[in-house]
């Protein structure tokens, strides 16, 4: 189907040359005035049909004016040489505009033409059966000039049925071209689509390239003209100051639905931007985030382009060679540039080398890149910019280079985009510069030439990039299909032996661990109940007991005589008690309290938050411990408040029964234990400190100095006396403790009518009857609607709401995790493309068959 013979990539051309019979037939007959008249015959039949015709037919009367022309160029060639008759040059009125336009024309309207004039003409068929019908009818005009076209190459056979034949004939070539062209369009599309697929896959280790159209040139030759003219919008980047410093990759879909051309940046969350402005303006920040003492940068920035006027084309924008050093450039700028460039004209990419007309071709530095890796200039096309920059003639000449031939030839352009001023962004630029370059090469007989005609012009520039790219694509298509097959073998392989083919996704992967980590809630929830809850506020309320025993009472000189002096009604040891009682109920209960629960509660979360498969990602742990505060968060001030409320009553009154005070003075003894213990450890750290010898001599010096009305000389040093200093501190509090121990065993603390002599007994009943409540709100108000809501809010959080970037970069946390996924999305890449490659084989094979 893209045999190298089937393909011609000056089409247009070769139906304009048809009638190459005129020659043979001026020159066997050698009756050129004859000749002219069969012609002008020809034109005089051809005006009567085109006035009857309709639009698509005046289409063909062009063509039949080319035609028409060139018999006359002949003719007068011919009758000039051999006679003395000196011809005029005539042409008809715009004869060039006609060509070019018809050039221009896509391939897309010229299909649809064609076929409505196939449909138009079965009807005909149809209608007419065997019989040797007319050629005037009015809706065969394109036939009867087409075929009046033929019969002036063949002595004007007018007979009509063989005109007849002969258009049959015509039509279908035509028909196979518009269906081969229709396939050749599904083609690259599709390939340009298992292209993308493998980019998003590839990793270093992949060799699979799809071949692109890569865009070289020395610095202002024109590249991003040239490009922005193909494309049709202005979005490249500009300036004096080197801005293209990344290549770019360009993709063009050509997509017919879309109304509004869009385009998008791959791999960068920017969505379907349909602004231009914008888009250069981003190429442009992304091309100057290089500094200039790095110049280039390999990372390339991938760009899709989605319109309905543009053709399917991969390709890519490289740094221009350099021509003149700005100071802040690196020194080894130009290798930089080189090597990039190297790397991406390698096979099987097409090298599309820009080199401006107005600087010699033994100078262009993009010829002899692309002679380097493609000496026999097989896989590039030569662009030549600035055709308007240097005369005519010399113009010409350069495109008929006989010095570097290229298979592809060169094609010549006048793509510099004309100033805003003269068009609107809403225009396509393409049809500015096409009908810009038109104006120009009409007004330049030179360009006139046959042979010169498809080398000129930036559609003919897009119509063999699409055909060069289509047929390299279709001539590397065994190749590339097996290079997937081989490739997916490798992955398959590879994953069945490090991840036992297991299946995975960031979501399932989440799913499981958040499994777990519900489980270890449940038992968290299961242990983490009144009782914690209860023991939590016990320890915080001795505390504050102790401290207001300590503050209120054994810091009291009468302390040690106290409860063999005084009575139960004493008012000083009376009033001591109220206000310790006053401080305890009015410590803010709810606010301590909540808050105590909720860190602890919090830490709690967050240890088995770390413990679970969460540990290893920082991020998603980070969700987890947002989900915790935001709920407690929420629960605070209503338990708090809660709490608080309840409580108010014991500020003003507090009943013990003889049970609780049972219980309170027990516990009152372990608390006052407790603290003995704890005074005689760490007498006994100072003891070892020192050494009892020592201790006892520091203790004796502080004694006597005590006593002593005259300072007497220090024998130890600072830190020992404070040591011995503490120590004091400490036999005293010890002494003090012991005392309160026995009296709360004594009958003395029997009865909680004695409650004045026995504070700690009845400080510890208060503190008992706070925590009872204070723990009852909680647990309402606090841990039952966290238990609740938490693992509803993870759900929310971590499966339901997690964006795509969110479950990437949850998935870049793990290495191991990261390459699993990576490994299987490789996998299934590469058997999407080779699905999609193996397709397009067969459908091959099948139109080879055909
Ligand atoms: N007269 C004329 N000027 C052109 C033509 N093509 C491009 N130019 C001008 O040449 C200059 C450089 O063109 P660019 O398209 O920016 O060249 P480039 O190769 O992309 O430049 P760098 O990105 O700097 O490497 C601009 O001022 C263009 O307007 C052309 O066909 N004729």
């Amino acid at each position: 189907m893209f045999s190298e013979e089937g393909f011609h990539p000056f089409r247009a051309y070769s139906i304009l040359k048809g009638p190459g019979a005129l020659k043979a037939f001026f020159r066997s007959l050698r009756l050129p005035i004859a000749g002219f008249s069969l012609v002008a015959g020809g034109v005089a039949y051809v005006g009567a049909q085109v006035q009857r015709a309709s639009d698509y037919t005046k289409d063909v009367f062009d063509r039949s004016f080319d035609v028409v022309n060139s018999a006359w160029d002949k003719t007068r060639e011919v009758v000039n040489d051999a006679t003395s008759i000196n011809l005029p040059e005539i042409h008809m009125p715009g004869w060039m505009e006609k060509i070019l336009r018809l050039d221009e024309e896509s391939v897309e309207n010229r299909r649809q033409l064609q076929l409505r004039k196939s449909q138009e003409k079965e009807r005909q068929l149809g209608e007419k059966g065997n019989e040797s019908g007319g050629s005037g009818s009015d809706d065969n005009s394109e036939g009867v000039v087409v075929g009046l076209a033929g019969a002036v190459a063949s002595t004007l056979a007018t007979d009509e049925e063989n005109d007849f034949e002969k258009l049959n004939e015509e039509e279908k070539q035509k028909l196979a071209q518009s269906s081969k062209d229709d396939r050749m369009m599904i083609f690259t599309k599709k390939m340009i689509e298992i292209r993308n697929i493998l980019h998003d896959i590839q990793d270093d280790n992949s060799s699979i390239t799809l071949p692109s159209i890569v865009v070289i040139g020395s610095q202002s030759s024109g590249k991003s003209s040239v490009l922005e003219a193909i494309v049709g919008h202005e979005f490249l980047p500009k300036g004096s100051n080197m801005v293209t410093r990344r290549p770019i990759e360009l993709t063009l879909v050509h997509s017919k639905e879309t109304t509004t051309p869009y385009c998008e940046f791959n791999g960068v969350q920017l969505g379907h931007i349909t602004d231009f402005t914008k888009v250069q303006q981003v190429l442009t920040d992304f091309n100057m985030a290089v500094p200039p003492r790095q110049g280039v940068d390999d990372n390339p920035i991938r760009l899709t382009i989605c319109a309905s006027h543009i053709p399917n084309l991969s390709l890519i924008d490289l740094p221009g060679y350099i021509q003149i050093h700005s100071s802040d450039q690196p020194a080894d700028l130009d290798d930089k540039i080189s090597a990039l460039c190297d790397k991406y004209i390698q096979e099987p990419n097409i090298i599309l080398a820009v080199c401006a007309a107005d600087v010699d071709l033994a100078n262009s530095t993009a010829l002899r890149a692309s002679r380097r890796v493609d000496p026999l200039g097989l896989r590039t096309i030569g662009v030549i910019t600035k055709m308007d920059l240097v005369p005519p003639e010399k113009a010409v000449s350069i495109l008929r280079n006989e010095h570097y031939p290229l298979h592809y030839g060169y094609i010549g352009v006048i793509s510099k985009v004309p100033p805003l001023s003269l068009w609107s962004r809403n225009q396509n630029l393409t049809d500015i510069v096409s009908s810009r370059e038109r104006s120009y090469f009409s007004a330049h007989p030179q360009f006139h030439d046959l042979p010169i005609l498809p080398m000129l012009g930036i559609q003919n520039l897009r119509k063999n990039l699409i055909h060069v790219l289509e047929y390299t694509m279709s001539k590397n298509l065994q190749y590339t299909a097996d290079s997937i097959r081989s490739e997916l073998d490798d992955c398959n392989y590879q994953y069945k032996v490090q991840y036992n083919d297991r299946l995975l996704t960031a979501e399932s992967y989440i799913a499981e661990n958040l499994d777990v980590l519900k489980a270890a809630f449940k038992e968290l929830s299961q242990k983490f109940d009144k009782n914690e809850v209860r023991a939590l506020l016990k320890e915080i309320l001795n505390e504050k007991t102790l401290d207001l025993l300590a503050e209120r009472y054994w810091m009291d000189e009468n302390i040690l005589n106290w409860t063999k002096q005084s009575k139960a009604t004493d008012e000083h040891w009376q009033y001591k008690l109220d206000s310790c009682v006053s401080l305890l109920t009015r410590m803010g209960l709810g606010r301590v309290s909540t808050l105590q629960v909720t860190e602890l509660l919090s830490r709690r979360i967050e240890e088995i938050a770390k413990q679970s498969p969460f540990g290893e990602h920082p991020g998603a742990l980070q969700y987890i411990l947002n989900a915790t505060q935001d709920i407690l968060r929420r629960r605070y001030h209503n338990t708090s408040e809660q709490v608080e409320n309840c409580v108010k009553p014991y500020k003003f009154e507090v009943e013990i029964n003889d049970e609780e005070w049972k219980v309170s003075r027990s516990e009152a003894q372990s608390m006052i234990q407790k603290e003995l213990s704890m005074c005689q450890n760490a007498e006994e750290k100072i003891r070892k400190a020192l050494g009892s010898k020592r201790l006892s001599q520091v203790l004796e010096f502080l004694n006597s100095q005590a006593k002593s009305p005259e300072p007497l000389p220090v024998a130890h040093s600072a830190v020992v006396l404070d040591q011995g200093r503490l120590m004091q501190y400490l036999q005293m509090r010890e002494n003090i403790l012991k005392l309160r121990l026995s009296t709360m065993k004594s009958k003395t603390c029997k009865s909680k009518e004695s409650k004045y002599l026995c504070p700690e007994v009845f400080l510890n009943a208060v503190s008992n009857k706070l925590i009872n409540t204070a723990v009852l709100f909680i647990n309402i108000e606090l841990l039952s609607e966290f238990y609740y809501q938490f693992p509803r809010e993870l759900d929310q959080r971590l499966i339901h709401s997690l964006t795509s970037e969110q479950l990437t970069s949850f998935v870049d946390e793990n290495p191991r995790l990261k390459s699993q996924l990576q490994l299987q999305r490789k996998k299934q890449g590469l058997e999407l493309a080779l699905q999609k490659i193996n397709s397009l084989v067969m459908l091959e094979r099948q139109t080879d068959n055909e």
